[in-house]
């Protein structure tokens, strides 16, 4: 990738889309192009083959797709199968078709079995049965993944993948339904502060492990990957390092500066138990994340002081 390659971020509005793009801006990448949702309807394969002719993109990011958290993957599992797999078909396809440089597709590390062991090597996809409550979403990823590799098999594409661990930073959606839980808690803490409330609901027993990864950590591993790396395997993105839920809420709490109490709803989902990634074929490759957790934190919440006036929230 050269600094003046014609760019395609899909996505760039969101968390992730919009950080490839801050990173790439920041490295000089001077040629990004982009369509925001209503100018160019991934679903629709007419306007994204007519988009690749009129435009030629060299390089692609995948990073459009249907996105949401435990709440609203159990509860939209038909939404999250089929817009998933026909933004990743049409948008694989036309890359083939009219003959891109090289694309990089994003999953989810939702993509492994349920009971996985730990730390979760890519080598581990496909050897045991999914996580309900994100069946559908994960089923998506898998053959978003598998076409980018039969692709460069059969037809020496190159198409790579990256499989994000949770992701969270500037323009994360912060809808107590269908959002993260990092995001989630921090405006749920931020809230009940600013209403002096004296408990705030968390979901689950508190007891799931998971992983953060900031989303300018992973945008850097985007692009280093698009740089660096043309293997036929996908490639784990994340830290090595995880909290438990309990955890995380209690320091999402003390960032918020909230003194009230936690409940723990365990009329809601816990989801999968553990799901660590194992990054070593990410170190090996020579990339490594940088941001510390609390100050990631520290980040996010500051991000969602000075910006809730544009998400449309009260
Ligand atoms: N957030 C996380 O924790 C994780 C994310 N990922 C993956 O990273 C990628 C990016 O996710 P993230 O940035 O969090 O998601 P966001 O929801 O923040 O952003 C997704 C973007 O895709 C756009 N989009 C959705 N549907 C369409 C469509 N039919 N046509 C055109 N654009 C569309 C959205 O636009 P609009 O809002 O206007 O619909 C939005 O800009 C996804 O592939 C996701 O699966 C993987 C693991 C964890
Ligand atoms: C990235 C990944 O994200 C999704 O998987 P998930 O990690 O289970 O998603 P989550 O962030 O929503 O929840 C993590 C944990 O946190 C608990 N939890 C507590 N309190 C709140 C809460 O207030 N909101 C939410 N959402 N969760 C909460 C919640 O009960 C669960 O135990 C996939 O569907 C899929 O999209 C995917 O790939």
């Amino acid at each position: 990738m050269n600094k003046e390659s014609k760019i395609y971020v899909a996505g760039h509005r969101g968390l992730v889309g919009s950080a490839i793009v801050r990173n790439l801006n920041e490295k000089g990448y001077n040629n990004i192009i982009a369509r925001t949702h209503k100018e160019l309807d991934l679903i629709n394969q007419e306007q994204v083959r007519k988009f690749f002719e009129e435009e030629s993109p060299e390089y692609v990011f995948l990073a459009a797709a249907k996105v949401g958290g435990i709440n609203a993957n159990n509860t939209y599992p038909a939404d999250f199968i089929y817009d998933n797999l026909q933004i990743q078909n049409n948008v694989i396809k036309a890359a083939h078709d009219y003959k891109i440089t090289k694309l990089l597709f994003l999953g989810s590390t939702c993509i492994y079995p349920k009971l996985a062991p730990q730390p979760i090597k890519e080598e581990y996809l496909l050897s045991g049965y999914l996580e309900p409550t994100n069946e559908a979403y994960a089923i998506a990823k898998i053959a978003g993944l598998k076409m980018c590799q039969y692709f460069k098999r059969q037809y020496g594409d190159n198409f790579i993948s990256c499989m994000p661990t949770n992701l969270y930073g500037p323009n994360d959606n912060f809808d107590l339904n269908n959002s993260h839980v990092l995001p989630a808690l921090i405006r749920k803490f931020h809230e009940a502060k600013v209403n002096n409330l004296s408990q705030v609901e968390i979901w689950g027993t508190g007891k799931p492990l998971r992983e953060f990864l900031y989303v300018d950590d992973m945008a850097d591993a985007c692009v280093f990957l698009m740089e660096n790396y043309d293997g036929e395997e996908h490639v784990n993105v994340g830290t090595g390092q995880e909290v438990s839920i309990r955890e995380l809420a209690q320091l999402i709490k003390e960032v918020v500066g909230f003194d009230g109490d936690m409940m723990f709803n365990t009329n809601m989902p816990d989801g999968t138990l553990r799901k660590l990634t194992d990054v070593s074929n990410l170190h090996r490759l020579g990339w490594r994340h940088k941001m510390d957790l609390r100050y990631g934190i520290r980040l996010a919440y500051e991000w969602f002081r000075e910006e809730r006036s544009i998400l449309k929230i009260e």
